[in-house]
């Protein structure tokens, strides 16, 4: 898991993609979604992927957090292959992941939520308890208490999206993952959510990797890559 950082910031390879290929089959067809993509994710590097409307952004996303295996090529965390890793582990230990439809659990508050995520993965704060942290994590995404301990199916999606990420945050982990995050926010929030991925990345070390239509986030992340046909290639700003 990701030590707590001061003042330096980590950095160094963090998730390795060797000649990954995927390609979905059913009985009529086969579409190769990915076409040999080697690329390098660093710590303490905040990384925006774009592209078009099924370009394959979300099928990387669920191979490089885990959730999925590669029809071909290798994915390494730390220099390890994740499927010697065990992708159930490097999901637990390594990487969390803030999904597009926010993937909450419906019975519980947002509280809960956040807490149940931190005992599932073992992550005891430095100081205080899981409650206080989580409490302090809703509100540095702009949930007070009174949400915080509404259930979550009575909250706006814009407010259920924010849930997703404080419960991400909380499991302080080496590599974030969203899709799409600020999706449902309001351009204010967006931008709070935003500085909260730089601050990830920057004073704490932690890859952060958003899937994004939003022109707002990609320029203020470190390095923009662009999935098209299969590919992925780093779009390099103008100075
Ligand atoms: N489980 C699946 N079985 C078959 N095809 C799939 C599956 N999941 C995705 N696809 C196809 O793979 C392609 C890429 O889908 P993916 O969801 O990764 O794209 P995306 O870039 O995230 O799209 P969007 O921006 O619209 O969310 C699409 O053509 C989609 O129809």
């Amino acid at each position: 898991m990701t030590a707590v950082m001061t003042s330096a910031t980590a950095t160094g390879p963090a998730l390795r993609l060797d000649g990954v290929s995927h390609t979905y089959a059913d009985q009529r067809r086969r579409t190769t979604v990915l076409k040999n993509i080697d690329c390098t994710f660093e710590r303490g590097t905040f990384y925006t992927i774009l592209g078009p409307s099924g370009s394959g952004k979300t099928t990387l996303l669920s191979l490089a957090s885990g959730l999925d295996a590669p029809t071909k090529g290798t994915i390494s965390f730390d220099g390890q292959d994740l499927m010697k890793l065990g992708l159930s582990r490097y999901r637990n230990r390594h990487a969390a992941t803030i999904f597009q439809h926010y993937n909450l659990l419906t019975y519980m508050t947002a509280l809960q939520n956040v807490t149940t995520a931190m005992e599932i993965t073992g992550v005891k704060p430095p100081t205080g308890s899981r409650r206080a942290r989580a409490l302090q994590l809703l509100e540095r995404v702009g949930l007070d208490t009174d949400m915080a301990r509404r259930n979550v199916m009575r909250l706006s999606g814009g407010q259920q999206q924010r849930v997703a990420i404080a419960r991400a945050l909380a499991c302080d982990v080496d590599i974030l993952f969203a899709d799409e995050p600020t999706g449902n926010l309001d351009e204010d929030t967006a931008q709070e959510i935003i500085e909260t991925f730089r601050e990830l990345a920057h004073e704490q070390g932690t890859c952060v990797v958003v899937v994004t239509h939003s022109q707002q986030v990609a320029t203020q992340s470190d390095r923009i890559l662009t999935l098209r046909k299969g590919r992925l290639t780093e779009h390099h700003r103008s100075r």
